[in-house]
């Protein structure tokens, strides 16, 4: 990792920038990819993924037999393990579904909002490197919740042409059963698009490597809507001088082994910090199946020593990471100083790991300094928010002069007009 001791504020906003791919060829890319399937349908996303995945499929469409067979052959621990994880989704997103109330703003004029899910969804679980279902349950839960009425999945498949068993399993498992085996820019342009096969969504969401946030920002300057810039995955520590150096090192590689563009960061105010999470960074690498992965992430990584906590969150703050953990004591004590960050964990015990899989908070979240303006996935991605109002008589009488004045001074007298001849026709009442 690359390690600086106690640089300037100067210095270390020079250290923020994530290890992806130059926009300018990944644009030109991706941006190919996506006319092609536009263009061509099923035939370009059957020729882009041979050509990126290796793999010459037929149909893309998962039979209901695939589904049936991946449900009978997962084992009962990994079942137990989703019913688990699925639940507590399921408590923390249903708390964000909060019933608005009406509000009289001027007597006689009721004002409201309704949330009503996106009919037509896309969900993309990625299967590059591991096939995420922990992701197909943080994207389908909330959206099954919104109410959205149409929920498509799309996902890599291996060189057989098949998908992940336990991902089937989890789409059975919550009632999905609309499923494509296909990855990468090709399954995002094919859902925002439309081809003979894969339906046309209104939405797309899920996180991905850099090709699939690529494809997504790019479909969503056509119109198409999206969750968020959600990419490789990141992770941020904050650690004093009594924080465990093993947990440190673990949480760094959780994030470490998801894709050799992640990042992950370590910020401290100890200098010993930095060689004891060296040293164990070094023992537990061994002992990992994703080493050579790891081992590319944490070139790219970045170990700092900064004078103080409050220092500390302030990079934090610039660097914007998509998790912050907070390895430090009475670290509740340092919330309100936290201004940007996707999902943060407090304290030693609350590893990033319990965020991915179970606790119940959504692991979608914004990557790559976006956490600055975005939040993470919720219900509230799924739904619109619909306003309503309904004025009675005595509420037009009431703020009826209030909005000739404003149309008036806009010189826009038709819109005077539309309160005016009602109000004089009430006057004759
Ligand atoms: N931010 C979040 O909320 C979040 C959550 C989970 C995972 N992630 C990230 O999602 C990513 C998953 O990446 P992944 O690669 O494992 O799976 P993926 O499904 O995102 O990408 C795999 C696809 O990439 C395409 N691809 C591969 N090489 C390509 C190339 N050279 N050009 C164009 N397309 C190419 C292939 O078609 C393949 O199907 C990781 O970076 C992980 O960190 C982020
Ligand atoms: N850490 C990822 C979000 O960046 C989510 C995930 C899924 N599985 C394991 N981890
Ligand atoms: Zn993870």
């Amino acid at each position: 990792m690359i390690t600086i001791y106690k640089p300037t504020k100067e210095e270390w906003i020079g250290l923020i920038k994530r290890p992806i791919i130059t926009t300018e060829s990944l644009n030109e890319s991706i941006s190919t990819v996506l006319k092609q399937v536009k263009d061509k349908g099923d035939v370009a996303v059957e020729n882009y993924t041979s050509l990126f995945d290796g793999v010459q499929l037929k149909n893309f469409r998962v039979s209901k037999q695939e589904i049936e067979e991946a449900t009978t052959s997962v084992s009962q621990e990994i079942k137990e393990a989703i019913k688990i994880a699925a639940s507590n989704i399921k408590k923390f997103h249903q708390s964000q579904i909060i019933q608005e109330e009406k509000v009289e703003t001027t007597e006689g004029v009721n004002c409201w909002r309704k949330s009503v899910g996106i009919e037509k969804v896309g969900l993309y679980i990625p299967g590059g490197t591991a096939p995420l279902f922990s992701t197909l349950l943080m994207l389908t839960i909330p959206a099954q919740l919104a109410g959205c009425k149409e929920l498509i999945l799309c996902t890599p498949c291996n060189k057989q042409g098949k998908v992940n068993e336990v991902v089937l399993y989890a789409a059975q498992y919550l009632g999905i059963d609309t499923i494509f085996k296909i990855g990468g820019a090709q399954a995002i342009a094919a859902m925002a698009y439309g081809t003979e096969t894969v339906p046309q969504v209104y939405k797309i969401f899920g996180p991905g490597n850099q090709y699939v946030t690529k494809a997504k920002e790019l479909v969503q300057a056509e119109g198409v809507a999206i969750d968020m810039p959600a990419g490789p995955s990141e992770v941020l520590v904050i650690a004093d001088e009594v924080a465990d150096a093993d947990y440190i090192a673990a949480d760094l590689l959780s994030q470490a082994e998801h894709g050799t563009d992640s990042q992950v960061v370590l910020v401290t105010t100890t200098r010993q910090k930095i060689s004891e999470v060296t040293e164990a960074l070094e023992k537990q690498l061994e002992e990992l199946p994703r080493k050579d992965l790891a081992i590319q992430t944490l070139k790219n990584s970045l170990m700092i020593e900064l004078s103080t906590i409050e220092e500390c969150i302030a990079f934090s703050n610039a660097y914007a990471p998509e998790h912050l953990i907070l390895n430090i004591e009475n670290a509740e004590k340092y919330i309100d100083l936290v201004i940007n960050a996707g999902s943060v964990f407090l304290g030693a015990y609350s590893c990033e790991s319990a965020g991915d899989y179970a606790s119940g908070t959504n692991h979608t979240l914004p990557t790559n300094g976006y956490a600055k303006s975005y939040s993470g996935v919720s219900v509230d991605s799924f739904v619109k928010k619909i306003t309503f109002q309904k004025l009675t008589k005595q509420g037009l009488k009431n703020i009826g002069k209030t909005i000739e004045v404003m149309a008036e001074a806009e010189e826009l007298i038709a819109h005077k007009n539309a309160v005016s001849i009602r109000l004089k026709k009430l006057s004759n009442e």
